[in-house]
């Protein structure tokens, strides 16, 4: 049974993916702290959390059993990314949900704070009728700046525009032709800062981002400037706020997020120019009900091995894409283990030449297979996955290098993994034939024809006669079935290497009596 703790409000309706399933138990506990979290955490293969929950290292290291964490929303900067992925678990987000909701809010903070609706609503409840204390301005025809032009960007420009607002941007991972596509002009971000008259941010909170509106960029802003933050505190620094607010630089602000989350000290929260909601930008029925759906959904995909494509800290394929990959993915790994299995010494390199077909796929995760593969055959790391390979293989030095190559050698797609280690160098290559699944068809140079499953015994020896009739009696006495059997060699009389794929396992000892034969040099056992 695996098991799941819910660690934040999250629909129960959207998650009713997961509470029906029989094989998973969900636990819903909503008011733990972090201490709590920790002593349980230990019994979960999935945690699913909203932005309340701080999943730090401790928590992560605390939870042997977990497998992925579901984040029912966009933004996982509460989530120790380094951690989850030192640990093979995924982290997965669900990050269409809410764009529309965020987006509607910052629309609504832009309109409440051009006309200052909160603080005279605020007064009227005091009875007091303040018609000239209120004059606000018009959007009409105002440079609105957006800094990050991503899903909840893109929106607010939609609506903005038809506000007849001038929009303006900054994201140096967008094109100009997408900013103008959306009826952006893409700037500096000092352009930006310099020309609007209401700024908007809309990037995830990033070591680039944090800070990233400070003293020196209010410097440069429009006296009179308007300002929102839906996205994340620390985006823009809330000291650096306050006090281009008292300087008259900003005229005023509304503020979703804060850098410290409740904020019930912060001097914004009493600043007469400031309008804040708390951490609203998604709390409406669509988008809460949308996230659940689709973190749960996810998480049960990921969870029952199907494809997923939401993973903050692997690559996120496109269905069609992963289906499209999946054939190779058991071939991919089978290479590791076999060519870290017939090895000696420590692995320094591991070069992958990818050929053929397969050139056009997303070979980034076929290589964290084959790296899989090898660290866990060969250094016994039981705790390497897809999301983690890349990363323990940098931590024990070993260089990676993926060539992609138009050189078939005659088949359609063909990978080879050539490992070098301090002692020597050897290589696999297999390939995937149509119809008729994975094959290994050369093996350091010989030409081979294995389908890669099973009990494999690989010699090395020298091509001579007698050899392999050794090694078929020493395997029949032994009670050894041998059921299929390959030998090639560099020439004739020079190196040989044969591999028997044989009905049972194979101890070590008898290993021992083969490599006793005369002119074998080495023996070898891997299971596939
Ligand atoms: N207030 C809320 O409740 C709420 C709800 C949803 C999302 N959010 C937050 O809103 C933000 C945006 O979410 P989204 O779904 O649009 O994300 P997104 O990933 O679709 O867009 C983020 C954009 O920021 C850009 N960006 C990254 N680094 C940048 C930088 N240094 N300078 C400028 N641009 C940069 C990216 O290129 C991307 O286009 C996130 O921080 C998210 O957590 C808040
Ligand atoms: O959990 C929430 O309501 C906030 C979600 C929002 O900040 C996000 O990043 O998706």
């Amino acid at each position: 049974m695996i098991k799941i703790l819910v660690s934040d409000p999250i629909s129960e309706v959207g998650l009713k993916s997961l509470l029906d399933a029989e094989d998973i138990q969900v636990d819903i506990k909503t008011d733990l702290n972090s201490q709590e979290l920790k002593s349980i955490i230990g019994e979960y293969q999935g945690l699913l959390v909203r932005s309340q929950t701080k999943v730090t290292k401790e928590i992560i290291e605390a939870g042997k059993h977990l497998l992925v964490i579901g984040r029912a929303g966009v933004g996982v900067d509460n989530i120790d990314i380094k951690a989850a992925t030192e640990h093979g678990i995924a982290v997965i987000n669900a990050p269409d949900g809410n764009t529309i909701s965020a987006c509607e809010h910052t629309l609504a903070m832009l309109l409440s704070m051009s006309r200052w609706i909160p603080q005279a609503h605020n007064d009227l409840t005091q009875k007091q009728w303040n018609r000239k204390k209120y004059v606000g301005v018009e959007l009409n025809n105002k440079v609105l700046g957006i800094i990050g032009l991503g899903r909840i960007g893109l929106e607010v420009a939609k609506r903005a525009k038809a506000f007849n607002m001038i929009l303006i941007g900054y994201d140096p991972f967008t094109t100009e032709e997408q900013a103008q596509k959306n009826g952006i002009q893409l700037k500096s971000l000092e352009e930006v800062l310099r020309q609007a008259d209401f700024l908007t941010v809309h990037t995830p909170l990033t070591k680039e981002t944090k800070y990233m509106i400070d003293d020196k960029q209010f410097s440069l802003m429009k006296k009179g400037i308007r300002i929102v933050n839906c996205a994340r505190g620390g985006i823009i620094r809330e000291e650096a706020l306050i006090k281009a607010l008292n300087e008259g630089i900003v005229e005023a602000a509304t503020i979703d997020v804060f850098e410290k989350e409740p904020p019930l000290d912060s001097p914004l929260l009493d600043h007469p120019k400031v309008i804040t909601t708390p951490h609203l930008g998604a709390s409406t029925k669509e988008a809460q009900l949308n996230v659940a759906i689709d973190v749960a959904k996810e998480v049960y995909h990921y969870l029952a091995g199907v494809p997923y494509k939401n993973a903050i800290n692997m690559p996120s394929l496109p269905s069609d894409i992963l289906n499209h990959l999946k054939p190779y993915i058991p071939l991919a790994e089978k290479l590791g283990t076999f060519i870290s299995s017939v090895i000696m010494g420590g692995i320094q390199k591991v070069e992958i030449i990818y050929s053929g077909d397969i050139i056009e796929e997303e070979i980034d995760y076929l290589t964290r297979n084959i790296l899989k593969g090898i660290l866990r055959q060969h250094m016994g790391i039981t705790e390497v996955n897809d999301v983690n390979a890349d990363v323990m293989a940098k931590r024990r030095n070993i260089e990676v290098v993926e060539i992609r190559s138009n050189k078939t050698h005659g088949f359609t797609n063909l990978i080879t993994v050539k490992l070098t280690t301090n002692i020597e160098e050897k290589s696999i290559s297999g390939t995937l034939l149509n119809g008729y699944g994975p094959r290994f068809v050369n093996f350091n140079g010989s030409t081979i024809d294995v389908i890669p499953e099973g009990h494999l015994i690989i010699t090395e020896h020298i091509d001579k006669p007698g050899i392999i009739g050794k090694f078929g009696t020493l395997l029949g006495n032994a009670g050894i079935n041998i059921g299929t059997m390959q030998v090639g060699r560099n020439k004739v009389g020079g190196t040989a290497i044969g591999i028997f794929g044989v009905d049972k396992e194979v101890e070590d000892h008898i290993l021992d009596e083969l490599i006793k034969v005369e002119n074998v040099s080495n023996t070898y056992y891997v299971e596939l």
